[in-house]
């Protein structure tokens, strides 16, 4: 199959290419970029007005699989990683068994090729069944193919494992994805804790509970020199200590979601369960803190933390209802719309957080359209305004809190290892 995709916008933070440009993609590969390609494609994509980007990378997903296949499993969620335009996926370990060991590793492994629309790499657990209490098998998951080790849905909370499982990380040279959270301190909490919370008399989760575990984790990265990379960060302070670790020299990178970016817990509605994540909505000054942080490239990632939930699970108290909301359908208009659009990234920038700086981050020869690379492409309409739709999900899950908002920016395409794997002009 050979695809010439013409006249596009190119941009490619790895060459720093900004230029429009022909993109020709041959069995998988891109083997030529340049001004006016003359060769004759089987299919030729008109891409005047659009971005051309790398595939988005998403560091921090949820797929469901296996155990938990009713909320989401590899099929659909990356059919929504496709629609979303991402080529490839991070999957975090808390599915039922717990990914902590080389096995688990490979059936999400085998079972994505199989179905063989994104690349997905499956993360290992740091503790076997996640329990905190003894380190998984980190080299047999990383010799199996995981590119890094998290404990996501929670923290490890005892410090000498918590180091231990930095000293195996930086033996293999991969990084440790840390969800920050203070188990014993966050108690029930549900929401952040604030005057919302107080009104709806929910317990409330500080952000001192994100905090702590941040700054004991950027200690552990200094005494260990593991790569330490924060999910899903909430906080101001959570950028004002990234920031401090960069000047020290310690080797630690961060990642925000659109939702933290987009939203404030005041405009959470009473009783909706898709304003209920972890970490939770925090103030007008957390919001604009990590937006700067964003800014002038203190935190380095975009990531989605899709979380998908059944509507039944979801259809329940704030207290009862499951954390998580899904987001890879969602998280280039939204990140176009509010960081692009607000002044906050170039367009170049949006790129380098939602695709090289990840690729970079986990040592993966991705996130750019240089000739001779794997044709992983996405193809963006900077001017189309709509309104979001949770009806149109490709994901197995609707919980979303941005269903009917309007947005700017729609993926048109997205073309993995050279074969389209989703094209908006189909729906
Ligand atoms: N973010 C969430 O609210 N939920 C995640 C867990 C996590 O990312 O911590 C989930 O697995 O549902
Ligand atoms: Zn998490
Ligand atoms: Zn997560």
């Amino acid at each position: 199959m050979t695809i010439l995709i013409k006249g596009g916008r190119i941009l490619d933070p790895a060459t720093k290419t900004d230029d429009v440009m022909d993109l020709f993609i041959e069995d998988g590969v891109i083997t030529k970029r340049g001004k006016n390609i003359k060769k004759k494609a089987e299919k030729t994509i008109d891409a005047k007005g659009l971005y051309v980007m790398p595939g988005l990378v998403d560091m921090h997903v949820h797929l469901r699989d296996p155990g938990f296949t009713h909320k989401g499993d590899v099929e659909t969620e990356t059919r929504s990683a496709a629609r979303g335009g991402y080529t490839t996926v991070l999957a975090m370990p808390n599915t039922k068994p717990v990914v902590d060991n080389a096995d688990v590793v490979r059936y999400v492994h085998h079972k994505a090729e199989s179905v063989g629309l994104v690349h997905v790499l499956q993360v290992g657990a740091v503790t076997k069944g996640q329990q905190g209490e003894e380190l998984a098998d980190i080299k047999e998951m990383v010799e199996a193919g995981s590119p890094a080790i998290s404990e996501d849905g929670k923290s490890v909370m005892n410090s000498l494992l918590a180091r231990d499982a930095m000293l195996v990380a930086r033996d293999c040279n991969i990084p440790v994805l840390s969800h920050c959270e203070d188990k014993n301190l966050v108690g029930s909490g549900v929401v952040n804790e604030d005057e919302n919370a107080k009104r709806w008399g929910l317990a409330g989760i500080t952000n001192s509970v994100e905090d702590i575990m941040i700054a004991r984790n950027i200690l552990l990265s200094k005494d260990t020199g593991a790569h330490l990379h924060l999910c899903h960060c909430s906080t101001k302070n959570s950028v004002i200590m990234v920031k401090y670790a960069k000047l020290e020299h310690i080797p630690v990178s961060a990642e925000v979601c659109p939702h933290h970016f987009t939203l404030t817990s005041d405009d959470m509605v009473e009783g909706d369960t898709n304003y209920k994540m972890n970490p939770p909505l925090r103030r007008k000054d957390d919001v604009e803190a990590l937006k700067k942080g964003l800014s002038d490239g203190t935190m380095e990632v975009i990531s989605t933390d899709h979380a998908p939930h059944t509507a039944d699970e979801k259809n329940s108290s704030m207290v009862k209802a499951p954390f998580g909301i899904v987001g890879m359908e969602t998280a280039a208009a939204l990140t176009y719309t509010e960081l692009v659009l607000g002044g906050y990234l170039t367009p170049m920038q949006m790129v380098e957080k939602m695709s090289y700086n990840p690729a970079q981050i986990l040592h993966l020869k991705k996130g750019t359209l240089e000739e001779g690379r794997m044709a992983d492409v996405m193809l963006f309409d900077p001017e189309c305004t709509y309104a979001i739709d949770k009806n149109k999900f490709w994901s197995k899950a609707k919980n979303t809190p941005f269903h009917s908002r309007k947005v700017t920016g729609k993926v048109m395409m997205t073309i993995c290892d050279g074969k389209i794997v989703y094209d908006a002009a189909e729906e």
